[in-house]
């Protein structure tokens, strides 16, 4: 039986990229969205990798994504919503701008995707099939300077509950939450003193074990060495 591809949105670097190869090592097709150019890009389709342009910053955006993916494929094996942007909370008149952004990846691509590519999912001839979003262990304790991302993530995390109910049984549909596994380029740590960053591997050891579990859907995996308890 040919396996259905995993779409991975954000692949072409980081924590995205990470799991688009470890997906490839393990033997799946993989279709990545990516919104510029780069030599990741050019490793990853050697290696068979179909990569979708997507820009989720509109809803236009969005649904011109959709309708790309639709004609790249018949079915899907999961979909992990991993596109996202750490954006600060700017001074207020630039907010509501900030905030519509926020909302547009985290939210609205994640809710529109899901609803219209439902039906590649089922198409899926495997046993399971799977929707994993990526969230951020802030959720559970909000983040001063960050309202609008923790909101837009906490807005992701209430979707994964309203999707697990609405697929089931066919499509699982659970959530990572990381704390921080990989630093930013301009992040030397120090804001978190004496905290381990494990690096993206710990991320993909949880989405491994949610794409292996046929009776795991509406949960939300903290992969944050207890950060959430803080
Ligand atoms: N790094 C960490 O420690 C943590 C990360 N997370 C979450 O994990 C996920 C991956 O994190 P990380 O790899 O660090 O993130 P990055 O910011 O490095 O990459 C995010 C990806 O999302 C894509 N993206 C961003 N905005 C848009 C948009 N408007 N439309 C389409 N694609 C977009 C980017 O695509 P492109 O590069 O092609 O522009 C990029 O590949 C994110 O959702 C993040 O919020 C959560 C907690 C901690
Ligand atoms: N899209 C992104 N989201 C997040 C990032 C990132 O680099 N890109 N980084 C974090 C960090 O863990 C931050 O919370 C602490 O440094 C969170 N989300």
């Amino acid at each position: 039986m040919s396996q259905s591809p995993i779409l991975i949105t954000g692949g072409a670097q980081r924590l995205g990229r990470h799991c688009a190869e470890r997906l490839l090592d393990d033997g799946h097709p993989v279709i990545l969205t990516y919104r510029r150019e780069r030599e990741a890009l050019s490793a990853l389709r050697a290696r068979g990798a179909v990569t979708l342009a997507a820009d989720f910053a509109s809803e236009a955006g969005i649904l011109d994504f959709i309708a790309r993916l639709r004609d790249s494929t018949s079915s899907l094996r999961a979909i992990i919503h991993n596109a996202g942007e750490w954006l600060s909370d700017p001074e207020p008149e630039a907010a509501g701008a900030t905030f519509e952004r926020l909302f547009r990846v985290h939210m609205q691509a994640p809710y529109l995707i899901n609803l219209h590519a439902k039906a590649l999912l089922e198409a899926c001839q495997e046993p399971q099939c799977d929707i994993v979003h990526i969230t951020d262990s802030v959720v559970q304790r909000g983040a001063a300077g960050q309202a609008a991302y923790a909101a837009t993530k906490a807005g992701l995390e209430s979707l994964t509950r309203s999707f697990a109910a609405q697929f089931a049984p066919r499509i699982q549909v659970n959530a990572i939450a990381p704390g921080l596994v990989m630093l930013n380029d301009d992040d030397d740590g120090s804001r978190e003193p004496g905290r381990r960053v494990p690096g993206p591997g710990v991320v993909y050891q949880t989405l491994r074990y949610l794409l292996d579990n046929d009776f795991v859907t509406g949960t939300v995996v903290p992969v944050d060495g207890g950060q959430h308890l803080a």
